[in-house]
């Protein structure tokens, strides 16, 4: 098995705050992992490590082969795919899903006069069509729905076929359909062996597809645990890394937490 990320002994350290603290994990690249913790445990900053915006302040980190402070990172970057707020508020409302995903070809957030070969607009297509937006191939990005953006960001997320799929927060701001749909679409990506590894944060344990592997568990800068969802995701665990005792309740292989009284 092939390892695609691995952390060791990464601190980051902001003024006299220290984001992350002595962070050590690695993916392999056959898991899906889910990222969870409270706000601020550093689960952005974790990931934006991991997608070569970020360079550590102390600690190895080495991404697809490749270590971090050594390598190129706009060469490394197209091998990552990333979907955050930060990078969906940089596309122009003005361009359409079409340009939003083709452009991801040239890593910029709005089409100028870069040219796109035919294999760049056919992946564009093809990725249109397996996130289900033909209808929307002409609709400019500012008038789509959360859950239309959502899909569209995905999909240029996985333009440059990249090895390693970072989603910070995808389903934020769905209503129940809209993230049940998005769930049902990353179980099924989950799901198949052309994959990339994918690795989700999120706040929200319905948010977590059937498919997914593992979960690492952060609070205030550090691990709590990380490892097979059905080793970690416990109440001890949960209860530990929220800071308030939880209850786990599971449906099938959904998980949904409650206080415990
Ligand atoms: N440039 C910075 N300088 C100082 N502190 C920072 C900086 N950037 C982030 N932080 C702090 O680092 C902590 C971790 O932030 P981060 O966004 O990684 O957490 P998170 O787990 O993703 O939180 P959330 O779930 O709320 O999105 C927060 O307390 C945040 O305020």
């Amino acid at each position: 098995m092939s390892t695609v990320l691995t952390m060791t002994d990464v601190d980051l350290v902001r003024g006299n705050k220290k984001l992350l603290d002595q962070v050590s994990w690695s993916v392999n690249a056959s898991e899906r992992w889910v990222v969870l913790g409270p706000n601020g445990a550093g689960k952005s900053t974790m990931l934006s490590i991991a997608a070569a915006r970020l360079h550590p302040t102390r600690g190895a980190v080495e991404i697809l082969d490749e270590t971090l402070g050594r390598v190129d990172v706009f060469e490394l970057r197209p091998r990552i795919g990333l979907t955050s707020a930060p990078l969906a508020d940089q596309i122009p409302a003005s361009e359409t899903v079409l340009d939003t995903v083709v452009t991801a070809a040239w890593g910029v957030a709005g089409r100028w006069r870069e040219q796109y070969d035919s294999d760049d607009e056919q992946r564009a297509h093809q990725l249109i069509r397996d996130w289900d937006l033909q209808k929307l191939v002409d609709r400019k990005f500012g008038s789509l729905s959360s859950g239309e953006r959502k899909r569209v960001l995905i999909a240029r997320a996985l333009m440059t076929d990249p090895e390693l799929l970072l989603l910070d927060e995808p389903a934020a701001g769905l209503d129940v359909g809209g993230r049940e749909d998005l769930v049902e679409r990353l179980n099924e990506l989950a799901a198949s062996p052309t994959a990339p590894a994918v690795v989700m944060v999120t706040h929200h344990l319905e948010e977590v597809p059937p498919g997914f592997t593992h979960a690492l568990l952060m609070r205030e800068g550090s691990v709590v645990a990380a490892g097979p969802v059905g080793e970690v995701m416990t109440p001890e665990v949960l209860s530990e890394t929220y800071g308030l005792p939880l209850k786990l309740v599971r449906v099938g292989q959904r998980f949904a937490a409650f206080r415990q009284d």
